[in-house]
C-alpha cells in the first residue's frame, strides 16, 4: 500500500506586492512611492519588453520575428545601474537607453514584441529574479496573473484613457519629448487592445486583485489606498511600518 504524501504548495518568504494595469494608470509612480515606503525592490517589468523592442531594432530584427526574438530575449545585455528611488539609469549593451525607452514609438515596440509567447517566456525568469528580501514591488501587466500568481497583494491600478493620455502627455512634455494629446489618446487606446486581446498573459486584473481606479485621485490618495490594503494583509503588516 503506497502511503499518501501531501504535497503542500512551496511558498517562498520574500513577499511580492503585484500592479498591474494599462499605459499611463500611474503602475511605476506608485510603485516607487510604494517600495521607497517600505524598502522593497522595484521591478518594471515594462522596462524589459521596451529593451527588447530595442534591442530587436537595433539587430534589424523585425517585431514579428518570434524565434529570432525569443533569442535576443534570453541573451538580452541589460544593466539597471542606480537603487530603486526611481532615478535608475538602464543600460542596453552598455549604451544608455533610460530616456530613448520611455517614448511612444518604443511602448508600441514593446507591446508587440511582448504578444509573442516565447518571447514572454524567454523573460519570466529574469523577472522571478528581482524576488529579494526584504520584498518587491513589481510593476507590469501579468505581475499578479503569471509572474507572481502568489503576491501577497495584487492591485489593478486603471484610470479612463483620456485621463491616461493626458498624465502621458503632460508627463513627455516634462521630459522635453515632443506630444500631440490627440495621437497619444489613439495609441493609448491601440496599446490597450493589442495588451487585453493578446492569447498569452493578456492584461486583466487577477482574480484576487484590488482594482483601484485613479481617474479621480491623485497620485497620494493612490498610495494611501495601497498602503492601507498592504496593512490588511497579515504577512504584510508584519514587516512595513
Ligand atoms: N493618480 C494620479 N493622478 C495624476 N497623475 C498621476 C497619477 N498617477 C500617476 N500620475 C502621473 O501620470 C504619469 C504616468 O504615470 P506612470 O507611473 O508612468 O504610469 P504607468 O507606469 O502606469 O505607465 C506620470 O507623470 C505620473 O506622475
Ligand atoms: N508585464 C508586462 C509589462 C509590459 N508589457 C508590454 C505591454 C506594454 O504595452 C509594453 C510597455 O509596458 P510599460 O509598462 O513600460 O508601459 P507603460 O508605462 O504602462 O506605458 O510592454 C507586457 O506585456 N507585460
Amino acid at each position: 500500500m503506497s502511503a499518501e504524501i501531501e504535497k503542500k504548495p512551496v511558498r517562498s518568504p520574500v513577499p511580492v506586492i503585484a500592479i498591474d494595469g494599462p499605459s499611463g494608470s500611474g503602475k511605476g509612480t506608485i510603485a516607487h512611492r510604494i517600495a521607497a515606503r517600505f524598502g522593497f525592490h522595484v521591478l518594471d517589468s515594462g522596462a524589459l519588453y521596451r529593451l527588447l523592442g530595442a534591442a530587436a531594432q537595433r539587430h534589424a530584427v523585425a517585431f514579428d520575428n518570434e524565434a529570432a526574438l525569443e533569442v535576443l530575449a534570453a541573451h538580452l545585455d541589460v544593466q539597471f545601474i542606480g537603487d530603486d528611488d526611481g532615478e535608475a539609469r538602464i543600460l542596453l549593451e552598455g549604451e544608455d537607453v533610460t530616456n530613448a525607452i520611455r517614448t511612444e514609438e518604443a511602448g508600441r515596440a514593446a507591446s508587440q514584441v511582448a504578444a509573442l509567447p516565447r518571447v514572454r517566456n524567454a523573460l519570466l525568469a529574469r523577472q522571478q529574479a528581482f524576488r529579494d528580501t526584504p520584498g518587491l514591488v513589481a510593476d507590469g501587466r501579468d505581475m499578479g496573473t503569471v509572474v507572481f500568481p502568489d503576491a501577497e497583494l495584487k492591485i489593478f491600478l486603471t484610470a479612463s484613457a483620456q485621463a491616461r493620455a493626458e498624465r502621458r502627455y503632460r508627463q513627455l512634455l516634462e521630459k522635453g519629448f515632443d506630444a500631440s494629446l490627440a495621437a497619444l489618446v489613439e495609441d493609448i487606446q491601440a496599446r490597450d487592445a493589442r495588451d487585453t486581446q493578446r492569447s498569452v498573459a493578456p492584461l486583466k486584473p487577477a482574480d484576487d486583485a484590488l482594482v483601484l481606479d485613479s481617474t479621480d485621485l491623485g497620485i497620494e490618495a493612490v498610495v494611501q489606498r495601497v498602503i492601507d490594503a498592504a496593512r490588511s494583509v497579515p504577512s504584510l503588516a508584519k514587516i512595513i511600518q
